[in-house]
């Protein structure tokens, strides 16, 4: 997407003079027209940093870069991943709404593996297990410990219990208080080779005896096999899912567990009806679209550094943490597909925690740090604890943040000044239940692909993440006294790992 800068920097100008409150307030229908809706999930972006005339260039740039036809392509099952030739067909594991012949079979297999997993959900209810182990790492961890912790009822069938880190410490806190007898664990690893899972794996069939209460999501059911878990509890993932895009695959068998298969399915379903929405709305009306340009705006626009998101609602206190693989591990790319570098910065840092904890944390320096930092603020209007009061105080705290960082405040103390101009976006959930928490994932699975698309990178290969596995897999010897460290900052650490001097 050629000259993207070029094509910001103009409207970046003409507004750098205008605050957000100013913009705001010549603008009295902005908070309306600047809104979108699809089902339970309400988006509105008039706190951000641009007007009609700026829009105007963006969604000109979302044509010229032909973003409904990149969607289009994406849920057809297109080769989208060209460094590995892979589709990226996340989208058919929750619905067909792509009538390609690749998509409607590869439709037909998730379809048929969740068939499977419901007949292994139902076999577990039947037995002793009331504890679930779920060994997986990155994106065969992060996305069901969202969902899981986010809507676990306290009444449910199964406890699951989740074990990702190769830090001992993981294992013995997860093992500590669960009855081997009572206990079935799930190893999720689209390679079944991640170091991680592999000795977590190990840990926990040794601490359950043998291998017979252990199951495996995997692309190699070969490799589960030779670690011992019987065929008929080996769940099957493809190449045409990336790890991080996965959770509405076999990897959402904790998730299953955890909710129940009704609940998972509801939580596909809502995923289904933004990818009708990304694939059926006008540009101008389709909100991963808007919210991509958005994330341009502020990264190659304003130059923001950093995006935090901000959930504002305790369950989903994990979205966060969930949200930095997806975006980082998608965006965080310098080389474009076609091999040369990229001209504009791409991934910012995203990172965040749930409000309102985070305002007696970091809200210092978001309102009078020297960083802009645009923020996603992300509000549920109903809640589910009956604590009236206490919702009335969390969604007022909600709002009077995303204001108090639009507008400031001025002081005659230059310590007490708030400069204000500081955008962000107003997500609200009618109410937290699995189709909204579906449709929220799927806006931003959305969103991060058509950020992509934008700065000409593929979202979905992860090189990046190898070099250092390959170094940990060669100090592994020295750490054990065999050998010596190439690098000599390397070596003289190893010395003081093993004789502590
Ligand atoms: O599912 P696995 O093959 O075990 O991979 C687990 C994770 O490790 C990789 O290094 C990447 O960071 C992730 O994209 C992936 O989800």
């Amino acid at each position: 997407m050629g000259g993207l800068r070029e094509a910001l920097d103009a409207h970046v100008r003409r507004l750098a003079g205008t605050p957000l409150s100013a913009l705001i307030a010549a603008d009295p229908e902005r908070a309306q027209a600047f809104a979108l809706r699809c089902g339970p999930l309400y988006v509105n972006f008039a706190r951000q940093r641009y007007d009609r005339a700026a829009l105007d260039a963006l969604f000109a740039i979302a044509e010229r870069a032909d973003l409904a036809g990149a969607l289009r392509r994406l849920l057809e099952g297109d080769i989208v991943n060209p460094t590995e030739a892979r589709p990226a067909l996340h989208s058919a594991l929750r619905g067909a709404v792509a009538q390609s012949a690749f998509a409607l079979a590869a439709r037909a297999q998730a379809v048929s593996v969740q068939l499977r997993m419901r007949e292994l959900v139902q076999a577990l209810a039947a037995s002793p297990v009331t504890d679930i182990v779920s060994i997986g790492i990155g994106g065969s961890d992060l996305g069901p410990r969202l969902v899981v912790d986010a809507l676990a009822q306290p009444q449910a069938r199964f406890r699951v219990h989740f074990l990702s880190n190769v830090d001992g410490h993981a294992a013995q806190r997860v093992l500590a208080g669960l009855d081997p007898a009572r206990t079935a664990a799930v190893m999720i690893s689209k390679t079944f080779t991640t170091q991680e899972t592999l000795l977590n794996g190990g840990i926990v069939r040794d601490w359950l005896g043998d291998a017979e209460r252990m199951y495996a999501v995997t692309a190699y059911p070969q490799r589960a096999e030779a670690f011992g878990i019987a065929p008929e509890r080996v769940l099957p993932m493809w190449d045409w899912v990336g790890g991080r895009y996965s959770l509405w695959s076999a990897v959402g068998f904790p998730i299953a567990l955890a909710l129940g298969m009704e609940r998972f399915e509801a939580l596909l379903e809502g995923a289904a009806a933004l990818d009708a929405h990304a694939l059926q709305a006008p540009l101008r009306e389709n909100l991963p679209v808007w919210h991509a340009l958005t994330a341009v705006w502020n990264r190659n626009g304003l130059q923001a550094a950093t995006q935090a998101v901000l959930p504002y609602d305790e369950r989903l206190r994990l979205l966060p943490a969930y949200l930095q693989q997806l975006v980082m591990e998608s965006l965080g790319k310098s080389v474009r597909i076609d091999g040369a570098s990229v001209a504009v910065n791409t991934a910012p840092v995203w990172w965040g925690g749930a409000g309102t904890d985070t305002q007696h944390s970091f809200f210092q320096a978001l309102h009078q740090g020297t960083q802009v930092v645009p923020a996603d603020f992300i509000g549920v209007r109903q809640a589910a604890h009956g604590f009236e009061a206490n919702h009335a105080a969390l969604l007022a705290n909600l709002l009077a943040q995303t204001e108090a960082l639009a507008n400031g405040q001025d002081s005659e103390d230059p310590h007490r000044r708030y400069p204000g101009n500081r955008p962000s976006t107003l997500l609200l959930l009618d109410a937290l239940t699995p189709q909204a928490l579906g449709m929220l994932i799927a806006f931003y699975e959305h969103s991060v692909y058509l950020q992509a698309v934008l700065w000409q990178i593929n979202a979905f290969d992860q090189f990046g993440v190898e070099l250092g596995k390959q170094l940990a897999s060669r100090l592994l010897p020295a750490l054990q006294g065999q050998g010596q460290a190439d690098d000599p900052v390397t070596q003289a650490l190893l010395e003081v790992l093993r004789t502590g001097e």
